[in-house]
């Protein structure tokens, strides 16, 4: 469903991806993972097709995100880091503005975001103005949006930001049912190891720009040397760096430092 090849991103001299390879089938839910900057938002925003590779090809249901943009973005819904939505729309214009975008039929519109916003419990919101929302409703209008025109690959970047812990349950069990009753594909970035833990099939460790290490998570834990023990242990080990490529690695991002 997701084919990845050879996909690099400079800024400026700066490698932020470094050849990423990777293919994620229907009804998976992968997550990738990794340390702060090792390149997870500028991967996740290149699979949306919001940033333009520096090299490399994505494929998202045979659509070559690139040459195919249109088609590979109607297939596409994608949750960013921060809910960026219009204040000044009332939570039904919200959703009929994204219908308009997907260029679905008006009256399919009309019942999936009745749908959606009564799964995101929002139900009683939707004539309101978004400006008297929480951070937490945003957050949940913002994944009504993203699945209105149910999309084949949801790509997820910090997906429990903001959310309560009755949201956190709703959402990893959003997650699961998509994949395994509607055979979507989820793409999902976080810090939320517990998460990642409790909903992915598949793991991909990034550091520094590159695939460290992949699989699930009893697979990694054999990659890291330990039997046992949570993500979070296998994560830390399989992060370690030692005092010489952490310099090496502050001074290919900065240059090196006068003393
Ligand atoms: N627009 C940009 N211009 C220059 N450098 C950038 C830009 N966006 C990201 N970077 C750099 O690229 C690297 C990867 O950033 P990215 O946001 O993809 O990391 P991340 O893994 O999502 O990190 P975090 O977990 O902190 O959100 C970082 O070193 C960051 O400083």
């Amino acid at each position: 469903m997701v084919e990845i090849t050879a996909l690099h991103k400079k800024y400026g001299d700066f490698t932020a991806v470094d050849c990423i390879d990777l293919k994620v089938p229907y009804g998976q839910v992968f997550g990738v993972l990794g340390p702060n900057g090792a390149g997870k938002t500028t991967t996740l925003r290149m699979i949306t097709g919001l940033l333009k590779p520096t090299s490399g090809q994505i494929k998202i249901h045979g659509f070559d995100v690139e040459k195919e943009s249109v088609a590979a973005k109607k297939v596409t819904g994608f949750i960013p880091d921060r809910p960026y939505v219009y204040d000044k729309l009332t939570a039904f214009e919200y959703l009929k503005f994204i219908g308009g975008l997907y260029q679905m039929p008006s009256k399919l519109v009309a019942s999936r975001m009745r749908e959606m916003l009564e799964m995101f419990e929002l139900r009683e919101w939707g004539d309101n103005l978004i400006e008297g929302f929480s951070h937490g409703m945003k957050q949940r209008l913002v994944f009504a949006g993203s699945l209105l025109p149910n999309p084949k690959l949801l790509v997820v970047d910090e997906p429990m930001v903001g959310l309560d812990p009755k949201g956190h349950r709703l959402v990893k069990t959003l997650f699961r049912t998509l994949a395994d009753e509607h055979g979507m594909t989820i793409l999902l970035s976080t810090h939320t190891l517990e998460v990642a833990e409790e909903v992915c099939d598949q793991i991909a460790i990034i550091n520094h720009g590159g695939i460290i290490a992949r699989g699930s998570l009893s697979e990694l834990r054999d990659k890291s040397g330990r039997n046992e023990g949570t993500l979070e242990q296998v994560f830390l080990k399989l992060t370690e760096e030692s005092k010489d490529e952490r310099a090496a690695a502050v001074a290919e991002r900065f240059g090196h430092l006068s003393e």
